[in-house]
């Protein structure tokens, strides 16, 4: 595990409301375009963009804000994209107990645009999967359709 990740996962610093499942809701929940800041833990300097969370609930459904506030939780620390998404990932499936938990990241990164290669417009996708968003292709291809912006720009 992720150093850090264990003491977060037992600590928040904020609470981790969830609610019963009563109605049996074990279809995709999806925040779009959570936006976040992040530094880069090379260049110190800062990525930003929109996260897209998604979770197919398991016993609990999650508070949808706390989705949010897990983004910028993982996003207040020196981060590598990739590592990123994967925390976010990480800290949903197991706080919540859920059936699937799908991340994507979008950035641009200033170490990326603004200095050496100067890829000026150029942005980065990462997306961390567990569970069924990660093995069931159906699942999987609905939560992409509907969080990629390409995808649902072509839609
Ligand atoms: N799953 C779900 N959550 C909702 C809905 N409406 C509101 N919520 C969430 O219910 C949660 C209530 O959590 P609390 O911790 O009591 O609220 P809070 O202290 O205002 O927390 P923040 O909104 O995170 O500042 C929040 O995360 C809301 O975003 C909804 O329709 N579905």
């Amino acid at each position: 595990m992720v150093a850090g990740l264990a003491e977060l996962l037992s600590c928040p610093a904020w609470e981790f409301t969830t609610f019963p499942n009563r109605e049996g809701q074990h279809e995709l929940v999806l925040a779009r375009d959570v936006p976040f800041t992040s530094l880069c833990a090379h260049h110190l300097l800062p990525f930003s963009g929109t996260a897209h969370v998604g979770v197919i609930p398991g016993q609990r459904i999650a508070g949808l804000s706390k989705l949010a506030r897990t983004v910028e939780t993982f996003a207040a620390r020196m981060q590598v994209q990739e590592e990123l998404g994967q925390q976010i990932a990480t800290f949903l499936e197991e706080r919540l107990e859920c059936r699937g938990v799908g991340v994507v990241l979008t950035a641009e990164h200033l170490c990326m645009t603004r200095r050496g290669v100067r890829a000026l417009g150029s942005d980065t996708v990462t997306i961390a999967c567990r569970g069924a968003l990660r093995d069931d292709p159906a699942a999987r291809a609905e939560f992409l359709q509907l969080a990629v912006p390409q995808v649902r720009r072509a839609a």
